[in-house]
């Protein structure tokens, strides 16, 4: 324990569309560091419950899939890691505005949760975790060293959406994704367990209007000069 404690973690918290999954890969990749989308487990899980045709407002069920759930990222070479749920590739099905309202849906039960604690915390390995996330800093990683809680204005968040969903051959409209995230952002912040909410100590990094790569170097900026160093 004692050991597992002293291996660095970077926590990256925000709502929908702040950026946390393209910055914590890019800061994790500068740093050679592990990484965790805890976002992909909640929406693996969503995905694992509805092909199992469960009631996502029955805690205890979809707790009890959570549990027995097999979820696996699997790298290869750049961008992101494919994820395998039940041997199944889900890579592309869990990103859809469907799986994340269902991801969103079942998160709010402390029961599932919980049942993810474990697996969250197995990926805390040296030489160092960047932790992907809505409760990281607060709940998950209340030790961590750094502490980031990224966000962009709802309208800045929902246009990127459509972009990215308008290339991956996605039709949806910004009217329609905007109300899609505000109602994530109020079901995330406003449940009784983990809600979405910035640690005490974390270092609040609005990207609004702001360049990718500056973003992580902003980021960045929170480390050590040390860490900082590029690897090759
Ligand atoms: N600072 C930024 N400026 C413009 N687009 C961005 C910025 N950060 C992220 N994006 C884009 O916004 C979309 C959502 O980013 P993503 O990392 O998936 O956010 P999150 O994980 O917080 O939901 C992606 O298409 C990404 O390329
Ligand atoms: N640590 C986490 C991560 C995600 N969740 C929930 C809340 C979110 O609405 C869904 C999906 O999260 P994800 O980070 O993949 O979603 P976005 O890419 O930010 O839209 O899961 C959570 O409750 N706790």
């Amino acid at each position: 324990m004692a050991a597992m404690q002293t291996i660095p973690v970077l926590t990256i918290d925000g709502p929908s569309g702040s950026g946390k999954g393209t910055i914590s890969r890019a800061v994790a990749d500068r740093l050679g560091w592990h990484y965790l989308d805890s976002g992909a487990l909640y929406r693996a899980v969503g995905l694992a419950a509805a092909w199992e045709g469960l009631d996502l407002s029955d805690a205890e069920a979809v707790a009890n899939c959570a549990a027995r759930t097999d979820i696996r990222f699997e790298t290869a070479g750049e961008g992101e890691p494919r994820v395998i749920v039940n041997g199944k590739d889900a890579t592309r099905l869990i990103r859809t505005e469907t799986a994340g309202a269902a991801a969103s849906a079942i998160a709010a039960h402390p029961q599932v949760r919980a049942a993810l604690v474990a697996l969250q915390h197995g990926f805390r390995r040296a030489p160092g975790l960047v932790a992907d996330g809505r409760d990281m800093g607060t709940v998950i990683f209340p030790d961590a060293r750094w502490k980031v809680f990224l966000t962009a204005s709802a309208e800045e968040r929902a246009k990127r959406r459509h972009k990215q969903l308008k290339e991956k051959g996605v039709s949806v409209t910004l009217a329609g994704l905007l109300n899609e995230i505000a109602a994530r952002d109020e079901r995330d912040a406003s449940r009784s367990v983990a809600p979405l909410k910035p640690a005490q100590d974390a270092v609040v990094v609005d990207s609004t209007g702001t360049p990718i790569h500056e973003v992580v170097e902003r980021v960045l900026a929170v480390l050590p000069e040390q860490l900082r160093q590029p690897r090759r």
